[in-house]
């Protein structure tokens, strides 16, 4: 024996990366995985994708990052891949204006094909080429931050893969995007799971037993609620109520009467 903690498991991520041709995507994607960079990279035709491990706050993921291809007349080979992902970047260069403005139809194309609510899933967006000198520059910081304002994403950062600047830092920013989803998505869960809906009949099980009266049958001291259910046994209706309520046994049934023979005490409102 010994207590050594087993190797933690990675969790794994499915990541896209959308954004007009030419933007910088498979360029992101290649400095990314394998820290190299090319000048003169072919268009992408369809997907690719590519696996990185990661730690992030103490938390290993494997990234399976899909890089689509970003020309118009490749739409029909990319979009059946936009299911399940997880997070997703969307991806403009920096010289290129019109490419930011493609970020919104990138984001609707994902939104329609993935099938996820908007405000529900992690986007970030980033600015490819920031090496570049700042005359050639046609998008400003201010413009994407109002651009990210006007579509409800809280994550922006500009990259370089040619310098190697924030490209790592770009997927850290994403991934801490996904996780604040998801404690969003687990909150709201948890705040479901307690909300009683008083609306909704409740159906109960017939014979249950209750562990704090002795109803297990282990000799214990038999309190008034192991008469009640006792009492009931024949059906096991008062059983049910007596374990769900049991200071409301004097309105046995809740309020009907106990002389009632087929009392439908198992399925009630409240
Ligand atoms: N200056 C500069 N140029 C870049 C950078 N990243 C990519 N490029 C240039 O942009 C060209 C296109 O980059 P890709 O990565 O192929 O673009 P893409 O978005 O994948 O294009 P598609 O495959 O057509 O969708 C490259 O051949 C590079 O010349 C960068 O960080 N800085």
């Amino acid at each position: 024996m010994t207590n050594m903690r087993p190797p933690q498991k990675s969790k794994l991520l499915k990541v896209i990366i959308l954004g007009d041709g030419g933007v910088g995507k498979s360029a992101l994607l290649t400095r990314f995985v394998s820290n190299r960079y090319e000048e003169n990279n072919f268009h992408t035709i369809g997907v690719e994708f590519m696996n990185k491990d990661i730690a992030v706050d103490g938390e290993k993921y494997t990234l399976q990052i899909w890089d689509t291809a970003g020309q118009e007349r490749f739409r029909a080979l990319r979009t059946p891949f936009y299911r399940g992902s997880d997070m997703c970047l969307l991806c403009y260069a920096l010289d290129d204006r019109d490419s930011l403005r493609g970020c919104g139809l990138w984001r609707n194309e994902f939104l329609n094909y993935a099938d996820v609510k908007a405000d529900r899933f992690p986007f970030i967006v980033v600015g490819n080429k920031n090496d570049l000198r700042p005359e050639k520059r046609q998008v400003s910081y201010e413009d994407v931050q109002q651009w990210c304002t006007e579509y409800g994403i809280g994550a922006h950062i500009e990259t370089s893969s040619k310098t190697a600047t924030n490209v790592s830092d770009a997927f850290v920013l994403a991934l801490r995007q996904w996780r604040r989803m998801e404690c969003v998505a687990e909150a709201e869960q948890r705040q479901l799971g307690d909300t009683i809906d008083l609306t909704q009949p409740i159906q109960l099980m017939h014979r249950r037993q209750c562990c704090t009266g002795g109803g297990g049958g282990g000799g214990g001291t038999r309190s008034k609620a192991d008469d009640v259910v006792n009492e009931a046994d024949d059906d096991g209706q008062m059983a049910d109520a007596a374990m769900h309520s049991p200071s409301a046994m004097s309105r046995h049934l809740f309020g009907q009467s106990r002389s009632s023979p087929k009392a439908p005490a198992t399925n009630y409102r409240l």
